[in-house]
């Protein structure tokens, strides 16, 4: 099975059909491989079902000029053709009850006995009233060149909401129906681990809140929720505008110089900065730092990726990480981590022993209003394993993808020069040259919608990972227990037939008097945070940060893809990731006098039924902002869904 490696590894070219528009206003096209005509689907708020749907060319343009297309692009195309016509052609579609019949007469000529075969063939033999899920076997290796999200989605055009990719003796279930998507994650999630991604993450979360077990979940989760109250999140949003500050004056430096400079890595550095204060109260400080701990942290985060795509566990054997010099590189790392850490742990306890502050719900130590402050005031064990294990997965959980967030944001602004002028109007009005705070967090209406439109876009990450625990019904098919299953959340986002234009960057779809867009409210078509039990416990403080970064950019600079910047392709990851960085031009802007009227903004500000609410409290902390003045390479990321077939295949 390591033929499926390169496969994952691969990186994508942004510019499929699948994409937004490389430039504005050229030609989106979503070509479904079994028709390429007009389709028909039902209407709901901010999507469409029962619209019609021209595939072949949604936005009504005329196709790019063959000669403007860069040769890159056409073999892209050519390849995708190809895709398409093997899918349609069957090649990829197995014969079921042929492949099991198979089976059992090979099993039987190597001389496994009749009657264990019947039993084993047995539960299968008893879904024959049942419907058979659609099939596609893995010569899916020969498909290159692709993140391996993009062939999954056009074996969804083909296959359905539900299909089986198989790959030798192993299968997962891909799904993309927003109706089992609820089944899984919401109605009966107690049906379904995290399986694999449990145990390639073992060595850095341990049983954190993301791999965790269901048993030890349930008190974790209950534990770590009420960590992230309103207040603590109000508090947060002076951290992320100070934050935000210095990355400003960063590129301040970088306008004045004429340097270009490489966005993603700075989102890194942005955002781990964020998190380290938010979750354990510790200055990473990592636009200027470039060793010790901040680079302890990349290790782990690397080698999470590379054991994600490694084609043998070789970690696995007892004495490699005793003479491996790059093993020995990271049990280092993590013992730099632990022991930071344990320091951590012990300078906020002193903290919590000596402060008169009573425990009460809405807890928030003025001074370190971090995640780790509330745990130990509420009373965890400071000397447990677990609580590591939390901060650890909180760390880098709210780490990658949030930068993920905004790098995609900022490529998706540089295509569409109107979004970044409207937006740019926005935050002028509202928040002028402050720092914004939590009133103007509720009247950043359309940089909301710009955040929820790039999530639905490319969200992170783009594919959720389950196991089956028990037998389940999954529409109308049934399923074994122990299957590996993959929510394809970027097909459920971009299916033609769940949305108008779905490989548009349209935050127009979501009206600014609508409700915040989220799993519930869109059926579990969106999921930007997952859903069910297992969703996100930091998508509030998420969509404040990002929102807070990308309004703190804009209003200060214009940003454009640097000429002569290596293409922007995806790479697969926990999260999307580029391949080459994301290099852009930023220029100060010139922007026109700020006119007095804050109290009355221009776009609709009162706040809707289901949007997240915040408090008038003030702000906490420091607000001096400090110049970065270094930059690092960019970090690479964890790569789980390879990680899945990894742990299968290796
Ligand atoms: C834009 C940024 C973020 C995105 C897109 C995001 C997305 C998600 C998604 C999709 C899940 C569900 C995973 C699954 O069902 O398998 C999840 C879970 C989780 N996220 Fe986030 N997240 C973000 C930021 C954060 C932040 C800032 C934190 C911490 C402060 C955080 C902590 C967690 C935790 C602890 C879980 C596991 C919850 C559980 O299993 O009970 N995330 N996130």
């Amino acid at each position: 099975m390591a033929a499926i490696f390169p496969l994952l590894q691969v990186p994508s070219s942004v510019s499929t059909r699948f994409s937004p528009p490389k430039f504005p206003g050229k030609r989106v096209q979503v070509t479904n491989p079994s028709s390429s005509s007009a389709i028909h689907y039902g209407k709901t708020e901010g999507k469409s079902k029962f619209d019609t749907v021209a595939l072949a060319s949604s936005n009504g343009r005329e196709p790019e000029p063959v000669e403007s297309k860069s040769v890159e692009k056409l073999l892209d195309e050519k390849q995708n053709a190809e895709l398409s016509t093997r899918i349609t052609s069957g090649e990829f579609t197995v014969q079921r009850s042929g492949l099991l019949s198979l089976l059992k007469n090979g099993l039987s000529k190597v001389g496994i006995p009749d009657d264990v075969l019947e039993f084993l063939f047995k539960w299968l033999d008893s879904g024959k009233d049942y419907s058979k899920i659609p099939e596609a076997k893995g010569a899916i290796s020969a498909i290159r060149n692709e993140a391996f999200f993009i062939p999954l989605y056009e074996l969804y055009l083909t296959y359905g909401g539900i299909f089986r990719l198989t790959f030798g003796p192993k299968s997962f279930l891909i799904v993309s129906d927003p109706s089992i998507a609820k089944r899984i994650l919401k109605d009966n999630s107690k049906a379904y681990s995290k399986g694999i991604l449990a145990e390639i993450l073992d060595f850095v979360m341990g049983k954190g809140l993301i791999p965790a077990d269901v048993e030890v979940w349930r008190v974790r989760r209950r534990a770590i929720v009420p960590a992230l109250h309103q207040k603590y999140v109000e508090a947060m949003i002076s951290l992320f505008g100070q934050a935000t500050e210095r990355l400003c004056n960063k590129l301040d430096v970088a306008a004045s110089d004429g340097e270009d400079v490489e966005m993603e890595s700075l989102f890194s550095h942005l955002t781990l900065d964020i998190i380290g204060k938010a979750v354990f109260n510790y200055e990473f400080d990592s636009l200027s730092n470039d060793t010790g701990i901040v680079e302890a942290v990349y290790t782990v985060l690397r080698e999470a990726e590379d054991r994600s795509v490694a084609p043998f566990p070789i970690w696995e054997i007892p004495i490699w990480k005793d003479i491996s010099p790059r093993q020995k590189k990271v049990t280092a790392a993590l013992k730099l981590i632990n022991d930071k850490l344990d320091e951590l742990i012990a300078i906020c306890k002193r903290m919590v022993d000596e402060e008169e502050l009573q425990f009460h719900e809405e807890y928030v130590n003025e001074q370190d209003p971090s995640i780790l402050h509330f745990l130990l005031a509420s009373g965890d064990d400071v000397s447990s394993k677990q609580l590591r294990d939390d901060l650890m997965t909180m760390l880098i959980a709210g780490h990658e993808t949030s930068a993920a967030v905004l790098t995609w944001t900022f490529y998706l602004l540089s295509k569409e020069p109107h979004v970044l002028s409207k937006l740019q109007e926005e935050v002028d009005c509202i928040i002028g040259d402050r720092l914004p705070t939590t009133e103007d967090l509720k009247k950043l209406k359309y940089t909301t919608r710009v955040i929820n439109e790039s999530l639905r876009l490319y969200p992170q990450p783009p594919v959720l990972i389950r196991r089956s625990l028990e037998n389940d019904m999954l529409g109308k098919y049934p399923i074994r227990r122990g299957e590996d299953i993959f929510i394809s959340v970027w097909n459920l986002h971009r299916s033609p037939r769940l949305w108008d234009d779905a490989d548009k960057f349209n935050p127009e779809r979501w009206p600014l008097d609508g409700p915040n867009p989220n799993e519930t409210n869109q059926n579990f078509c969106y999921l930007p945070f997952g859903g069910g039990p297992r969703k996100c416990v930091g998508d509030m403080f998420a969509t404040f940060e990002t929102v807070v970064a990308v309004a703190m950019l804009v209003r200060r600079f214009n940003f454009q893809i640097a000429i002569g910047a290596p293409p922007v392709r995806m790479t697969t990851g926990a999260t999307i990731h580029t391949t080459e960085g994301l290099t852009m031009t930023v220029t100060r802007r010139i922007k026109p006098p700020i006119i007095p009227t804050l109290e009355k903004p221009v776009l609709r500000a009162d706040t809707p039924e289901g949007e997240p609410q915040l408090g008038q409290k003030g702000l906490v902390g420091d607000s001096t902002p400090r110049v970065w003045t270094s930059t690092r390479s960019s970090p690479r990321v964890m790569t789980l869904l390879s990680t899945v077939v990894r742990t299968h295949h290796g």
